[in-house]
């Protein structure tokens, strides 16, 4: 059969926390859009990117991990999860070359076999390896399940990340062009902005923390100075459960909070293509991962 004129479609990678899922995202699509950070489960929302070639566009879904559930905020994160699977036309399973296949890949494996969609294992990582233990990680991850491919991948080094997504492209539908090709993501500039506030307020903080901070941009617009320049005001609110957390997020004077404001205005400003002013404030809502409310007024 004859190659088709265009393919297009969605894919999206799971995995245990960690495997290094939004690194390969943002390598594949070669601009900063899903959030990365050195802690387990940041990623909480289905953010796109879209990697376009000539005749082909691969439309990837970030989604968070499936865990066990014990707030209601992870059971709505695991019923995104599944909603997502069951929307796509390639999942890619990722499994770091460095850590033991676990009981937590098996898990996951189990859930995916029922999908009509095309299963394809990515180890990820594969800098931090020797060949022998990669080689050896490779024969692993092919016994887990019958993948389509089973792909090496640094994110880091680069290395195969195009190769990836050629295969991945491979395995989606004859299709048309779903988004203009100038595009790299639909997530709303504020969700994206939202992202890099809770990003920068993670750096460094304690482990407790990241499932405790929410990010919501409450005003945003755009003057002109009187140098003619073009500036965006924003006022966003980070919220906290406790008043301790807050006292950490703000810092000795105030000293860390200026810092989270200056890494995210210079991410925001490079984002906009603007001078941003960015206005931010710390709040307490009290057991807010428990609330319908206010996980509705966080946006989930
Ligand atoms: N050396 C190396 N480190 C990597 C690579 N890919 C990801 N990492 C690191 O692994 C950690 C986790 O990466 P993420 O991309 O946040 O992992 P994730 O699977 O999206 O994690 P969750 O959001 O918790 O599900 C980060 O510290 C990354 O810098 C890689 O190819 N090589």
């Amino acid at each position: 059969m004859a190659e088709p004129a265009f393919r297009s479609g969605f894919a999206c990678f799971v995995g245990r926390p960690n495997a290094g899922k939004s690194t390969l995202t943002n390598a594949l699509v070669g601009e900063k859009i899903a959030i990365t950070s050195n802690r387990p489960q940041t990623t909480r929302r289905a953010i796109r990117g879209i990697v376009n070639r000539d005749h082909a566009q691969l439309v990837l879904v970030d989604t968070p991990g499936l865990h066990r559930p014990r707030t209601l905020l992870g059971e709505r994160l695991n019923d995104l999860v599944r909603e997502t699977w069951s929307d796509v036309d390639v999942i890619g399973l990722c499994i770091p070359a460095n850590e033991k296949i676990g009981p937590g890949d098996r898990f996951i494996v189990g859930e995916l076999k029922a999908l009509k969609a095309t299963l394809i294992a990515v180890v990820t990582k594969t800098d931090l390896v020797d060949r022998p233990t990669l080689t050896q990680q490779l024969v692993a991850v092919s016994e887990l399940a019958d993948f389509a491919d089973v792909v090496p991948v640094s994110a880091v080094s680069g290395e195969q990340v195009s190769l990836l997504a050629d295969l991945m492209i491979g395995h989606l539908p004859a299709a048309p062009m779903l988004y203009p090709d100038d595009v790299t993501t639909d997530e709303p500039e504020r969700v994206r902005i939202a992202e890099y506030i809770r990003e920068a307020a993670l750096e460094g903080v304690r482990d407790e923390l990241p499932h405790s901070i929410a990010v919501l941009v409450e005003e945003m617009s755009t003057e002109t100075t009187r140098g003619g320049e073009p500036l965006t005001r924003i006022y966003a609110d980070l919220y906290v459960e406790r008043q301790s957390q807050k006292a950490i997020v703000i810092g000795k004077g105030g000293a860390r909070l200026r810092t989270v404001g200056a890494t995210a205005r210079a991410q925001i400003e490079e984002l906009l293509g603007t001078r941003v002013f960015l206005d931010l404030h710390v709040r307490i809502a009290k057991e807010w991962q428990r609330d319908p409310r206010q996980l509705r007024k966080l946006g989930f």
